[in-house]
């Protein structure tokens, strides 16, 4: 495991079972994320793509294989301890964008971060929040309830929340999804721009337009990687555009 590796998946499996019915959502996943990565996964409907979202962000667990986070085995973990480290290092970004109507933009990020241990003063909140809001460009909205915002806007805030305890990294899904053209461009240019500050951001999408802005490529079928790329900064000669490099699937 390299120094910055932040995620590592050895031979994970995930089976659904029913009454009768067994469902092999995931089958051998191995996979290393490292600080900085941007990586999108792609793939055709119930190929294993929100599975492997759920068990990233520890909202689910494996059938089988190792996952650690920053090189801790999440199986030695009981649900506190995993719901610990889940509210540490792990920032989510979805779809419908999970707001609380009745609390105010300021709250609704300020949430998460009462949850911590230890815990964070009122100050030490405060000032974590105008900073994740400054970042969306978002802090003269904090007064605002969510219902008064665009979905746009929502979608910024929802990912302000994500930023506010400062994760190791963002899971993302469809974050474009519940927005017109417009407003989903501009969440994915933030979304670039925090990775090129350093965020590291694991995202699933739909959207083939958005997905070739990450800088890697997984692509699962029937709940395999079937292929693997990442981009790589083209030699000096070449313009400053990034060439992509077909990898070995680990
Ligand atoms: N709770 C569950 N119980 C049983 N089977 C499930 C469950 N959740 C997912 N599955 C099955 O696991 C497989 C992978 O599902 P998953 O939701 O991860 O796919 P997906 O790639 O995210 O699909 P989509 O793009 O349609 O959201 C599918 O065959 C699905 O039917």
């Amino acid at each position: 495991m390299k120094t910055n590796t932040l995620i590592s998946l050895n031979k994970i499996a995930k089976v659904y079972r029913g009454q009768n019915v067994e469902t092999y959502a995931l089958k051998d996943i191995s996979l290393n994320i490292n600080q900085g990565d941007y990586i999108c996964i792609s793939g055709p409907s119930g190929c294993g793509k929100s599975t492997l979202l759920s068990l990233l962000g520890l909202l689910d667990s494996p059938t089988a294989g190792d996952y650690f986070i920053k090189e801790v085995d999440t199986k030695t973990l009981d649900m506190d301890q995993q719901a610990e480290l889940r509210n540490l290092h792990i920032g989510f970004i979805f779809q419908s964008f999970n707001l609380i109507d009745e609390l105010s933009v300021f709250d609704n990020v300020a949430l998460p971060l009462t949850y911590r241990e230890p815990a964070m003063s009122p100050r030490e909140i405060e000032l974590a929040v105008k900073q994740a809001l400054d970042e969306v460009e978002m802090g003269h909205r904090a007064q605002h309830k969510p219902n008064q915002l665009s979905g746009g806007q929502q979608q910024r805030i929802a990912i302000a929340r994500a930023l506010a305890g400062k994760p190791s990294i963002l899971l993302v899904d469809e974050p474009t999804g519940n927005l017109d053209s417009k407003n989903g461009d501009a969440v994915m240019d933030l979304l670039d721009e925090l990775n090129k500050k350093g965020t590291t951001i694991c995202m699933v999408t739909h959207d083939l337009r958005y997905a070739g802005r990450a800088k890697t490529q997984l692509k699962l079928l029937d709940g395999e990687i079937v292929s693997y790329s990442e981009a790589r900064q083209a030699p000096s000669s070449d313009t400053a555009e990034q060439v992509l490099e077909s990898a070995e699937v680990m």
